[in-house]
Parts: C-alpha cells; structure tokens; sequence
C-alpha cells in the first residue's frame, strides 16, 4: 500500500526489475550481505574481523568505509572478495571518534593486496585530517604474494602514514595472530603493540625460514609470540589474556589520551584520596633493603590506579599512565625492587620512548627516582650504554610538557641528571629527606677518596665506617641539593600527593617553545 503525493492510496507491487528503483534497492541488499559475509567467523575459531571491531568500539557505533571495495579485475577466475581482506571504519570508544582497521584473516590470510592497502591508507588520511586515533586489528600474512610490488607499495605509503602521523594522532596496534615480515614494521612505528598470550606471533622472518638461512631451530612462540615480545625483545607494550583483555586494554588505553596533539585528554573524576600517612615508612632504614615503588605511585595517583606500559620489559623502571587530579599524568620511576632500579640499556629506552610519547601528546611527567645510576660493565658497555642510554637524557631535555620529580632515595650520579633533574628541566623538583643526591654511593666514594689512608690504616673496616658515616651525614642527603636550588623543597613523604597535585596544577598553562629547526638528531 502507498500513498501518492495526491494523497490516494494504491496498492502497487513494487518492480524488482534490476533497472528499477525498488530493484536497485533489493540489489543493494543482496551486495551488502554478501559483502559482509565475507568477514565471517576466523579460521582459528577466533572472533572474526567485523565482530572483533564491535567489541572493542562502542556498541552500534562502527561505519564502515570501502566495504565495496574489490581488487581491480586480474583475469578471467580471479577471486575478487569485497573488502579485499580488510575492514575499515569509524566509530566510538567511551563516546570518542576512533577509526580502525581489522585484518580478516579469511580473506587470503589476511595479506595485504593493492585495494586493501589503499584502503588502510585512505583510513590513515581520514584519521590525520579528523585528528582522531587509529587502532588497527592485526591478523594477516603480509604482503599479498600474488600481488608483487603492488603490495610492497602499499606496506610502505601505510609506514608512511604511520611516520606523518607519529606524534600528530594516538596510533595503536593490536596483533591477534601472525604480524610477520614487512607487516611488523608499521605496528613498530605506531606507538603502543597489544598482544594476546598464545595467539599473537610478530617476526620479520618465521621460524621456517630461520632454519633455512641459519639452521638455527626455534618455535613462534619462542621466537615472537606475545610473551617474548613483551618481555624479552619490547616490541609489544601490553599482554593481554584473550582477545577481549586485549579489545578492553586499547579502551583503558585511550582513556589517558588525547584525540590528537592539538587537544588534551579527557578528564575524570578521581574518588575519595586516601591517607598517605603510610608513605612516610616506606624506604627501609637500610640503604640496600628494597621496597615496591608500585606502593609510592599508588598513594599519588588517582584511585591507586596505573596502566602500565611495558610492564614485563626492562622492570628496573615503571612507566605507566595514570591521573592525579581527574588529568592524565605520564610517570617514570626507577623500581628498587629489580636489579636495585638501575639504569640499563633497555631501561633507558624503554622509558625514553614513554617519555618522548608524553611529551608528543602533552602529557604531564611526573618522574619518582630512586637510582643508583647507569649499569656498569662489559655487556652494557659493549652494546652501547652511552649511545643508547642517551636517549633518555635526550627526552627528558627534549620534553617541554609540565615535569615534576620526587626523589625518593638515591639519585647518584648520571642517574642524578637522568631521572627528570632540574638541569635537564623539570619545573619543579621535590626530595623526600630520605634522599640521597650525591656522585656515588658512600661505600663508592669513601674507596676512591680514601684508598691510601684505608691500606695504611690499623683497623681499616673502623676508619671505613667513620668515612662512610661522615659521607653520608654531608653528601647522603638532599640538603646540598637543596642548598643550589637543585630542590625546591624537601617534603614529608605523606604529603607527596598534595604537592604533586599543587604543581602541575600551576604548571597547567605552562609554555616552553623550543628553537625552530627541522628536528632534532636523537641517538638511535
Ligand atoms: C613485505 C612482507 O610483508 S614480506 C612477508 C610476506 N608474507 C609471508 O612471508 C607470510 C606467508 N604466510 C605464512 O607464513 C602463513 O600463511 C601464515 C603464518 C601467515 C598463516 O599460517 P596459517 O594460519 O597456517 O594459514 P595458511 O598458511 O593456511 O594460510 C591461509 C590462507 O592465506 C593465504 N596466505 C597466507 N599468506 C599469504 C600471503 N602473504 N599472500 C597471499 N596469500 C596468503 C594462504 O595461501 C592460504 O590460502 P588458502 O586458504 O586459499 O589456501
């Protein structure tokens, strides 16, 4: 039954003939289904792409873009399924624009042909000109073989996207099953790597060809599954359980973050602040006993709550994202309780890279040291502890976001300078009285300075003692730190949150332009 604009109503079978409109519309419906059917459950009983992008965004809110899109005809036979192995679109995450691409691995494994490429590739420039996230949902063979040089085209314009909007829009991969070849390259630049235990695999060559080239023998969980790449090589920064811890760690993730450099992150009622009287028994009386740096960070925070990046790599240093006052905080801190929170290779990169991410995404630091300086010996050394130990002193210099220290007990030595002093800029510089902010330790510096009065002595271990107490009452403490000004003040350990939230509330309109220049030449 239909009403005519004359307002008499007729009853009309509508003509599905393909020319006509009611046709047309039939035929919309029928390419539609078939096009979405494409993306069906995956291989592996895993979910499948379309319903992987459902549960990680909000409910109802994903639209796709390109779902007609077909690889250009290659032949009589040639299979040309819509969507060309990859779901691309935008939706929410917490009410926020997202755009998001997902492998379907039902699709030629995944493989990135021509028009899947220039899809993702259309994604990244609609994410870059929105100013919006980008998560992209990896599960796929790389480059499309039967494709050549079409394919390897498109994986560099995709790595080129990921470089131009490195710093300009949030970038997160997610790896659901193999990430192999050039395909590991463009998760590597973008700026977090979710993994799922079990499921997830990331190597520039798999175990087969290893064992061709090297006669080395190694499985892909060994060589690049989910734990391996979080704790052993860092090329991922979360490990998620299954597939919904990793879909709900992106969420928690974007929570922290802003939509793009030009805005801030989104704010947060914080809950009730809890007593921070505990905090002033924290460091042990004595100097070597260790304790959990997670028990400071939870008093100052909002609701005791971090997310931590790259926790299982390099633990000797904390990163995570957290919020003090509703506002997200970048914080880096030194752990006593692995390898007395020293500074080693992967340490000094681990936390350079989370703070060069900050600083991008205008991300307060708020830095809480505890140090015994850069690792010593001939590993470290030889691997190139100063090359790439470097590269934390660089982005703490380089960060002109708001930068809050707390030096909780040692600060000795290029450890001093690292963990966000004031030389380096941090606004404004706190020590507990527990700190200690000298060149070395004491036993170090009483061996150096009194070697000769040691070895003549009659009861050496009793002058040793002496030196050492005289050491420590003069340099073991922050008061000649804070003598220069080197510290704004020396605080009670339960008052750290207070002064934490009193300064980068002051610091909020902070403004610290650097010199124009290209960019700067970071030790790689
Ligand atoms: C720049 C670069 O990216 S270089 C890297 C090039 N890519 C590679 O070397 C990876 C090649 N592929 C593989 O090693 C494996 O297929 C894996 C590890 C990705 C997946 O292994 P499995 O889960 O056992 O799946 P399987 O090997 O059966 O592949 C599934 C389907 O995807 C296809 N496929 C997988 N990778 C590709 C690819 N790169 N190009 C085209 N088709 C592919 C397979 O031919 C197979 O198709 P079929 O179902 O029609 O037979």
């Amino acid at each position: 039954m239909t009403t005519s604009r004359a307002g008499e109503t007729a009853t009309r079978v509508p003509d599905r003939s393909a020319d006509r409109t009611a046709g047309r519309i039939a035929e919309l419906a029928g390419r539609r289904a078939k096009a979405v059917a494409s993306g069906g459950p995956g291989r592996r009983g895993e979910f499948g792409a379309r319903e992987r992008i459902e549960r990680l965004m909000d409910a109802g809110s994903f639209t796709e873009t390109g779902l007609f899109v077909r690889a250009r005809a290659a032949g009589d036979g040639a299979r040309r399924p819509y969507g060309d192995g990859v779901v691309t679109g935008h939706g929410t995450v917490d009410g926020r624009t997202v755009c998001v691409f997902a492998q379907d691995s039902t699709v030629f494994g995944g493989s990135m042909g021509e028009a899947f490429g220039e899809k993702a590739v259309a994604l990244m420039d609609l994410a870059l000109r929105i100013g919006c996230p980008v998560v992209g949902l990896n599960d796929g063979g790389g480059a499309r073989i039967q494709e050549g040089v079409a394919s390897l085209a498109l994986y560099a314009e995709l790595v080129r996207r990921n470089v131009r909007a490195s710093g300009v829009i949030p970038q997160i991969s997610v790896v659901l099953g193999p990430c192999a070849g050039g395909a590991a390259y463009s998760p590597a630049i973008t700026d977090f790597t979710v993994m799922v235990d079990g499921a997830s695999h990331m190597f520039v060559t798999g175990p087969d060809v290893i064992e061709a080239v090297t006669g080395e023998r190694t499985s892909a969980e060994d060589l690049g599954g989910a734990r391996t790449s979080n704790a052993v090589n860092g090329n991922a920064h979360f490990l998620a359980a299954d597939e919904q811890d990793a879909f709900d760690t992106v969420r928690e993730l974007l929570s922290y973050l802003p939509a793009n450099n030009l805005e801030r992150p989104p704010e947060y009622a914080p809950g009730p602040v809890p007593d921070g009287a505990w905090l002033d028994e924290v460091v042990p009386d004595r100097l070597g006993q260790a304790y959990d740096m997670h028990d400071v960070l939870r008093a100052v925070v909002d609701d005791g709550e971090l997310l931590e990046v790259q926790e299982l790599f390099a633990p000797n240093i904390i990163c995570a994202l957290a919020r003090v006052e509703g506002r997200s905080v970048g914080v880096v801190a030194n752990q006593p309780l692995h390898a007395a929170g020293v500074l080693d290779i992967d340490a000094s990169e681990k936390a350079a890279r989370f703070v060069r991410f900050c600083d991008a995404f205008g991300v307060p630091l708020l830095t809480f040291a505890d140090v015994p300086g850069y690792l010593s010996g001939v590993r470290q050394e030889q691997a190139g502890i100063i090359r790439r130990g470097a590269k934390l002193l660089y982005a703490y210099a380089e960060a002109t976001v708001p930068k809050v220290t707390v030096v909780v007990r040692k600060a000795y030595g290029g450890g001093y300078a690292v963990m966000g002093s004031k030389h380096l800029g941090a606004d404004i510089s706190l020590a507990w009285p527990t700190a200690r902010i000298a060149v070395m330790g004491a036993e170090g510096a009483v061996g150096v300075l009194h070697r000769r009065e040691l070895a003549a002595a009659a009861d050496p271990e009793a002058l040793r003692a002496r030196l050492v107490a005289a050491y420590e009452s003069t340099h073991g403490t922050p008061y000649l730190a804070a003598e220069r000004g080197y510290v704004d003040d020396v605080i009670a350990p339960r008052e750290t949150r207070a002064h934490v939230c009193r300064a980068l509330r002051t610091l909020r309109g902070k403004r610290a332009p650097m010199p124009e220049r290209r960019h700067g030449n970071i030790p790689l």
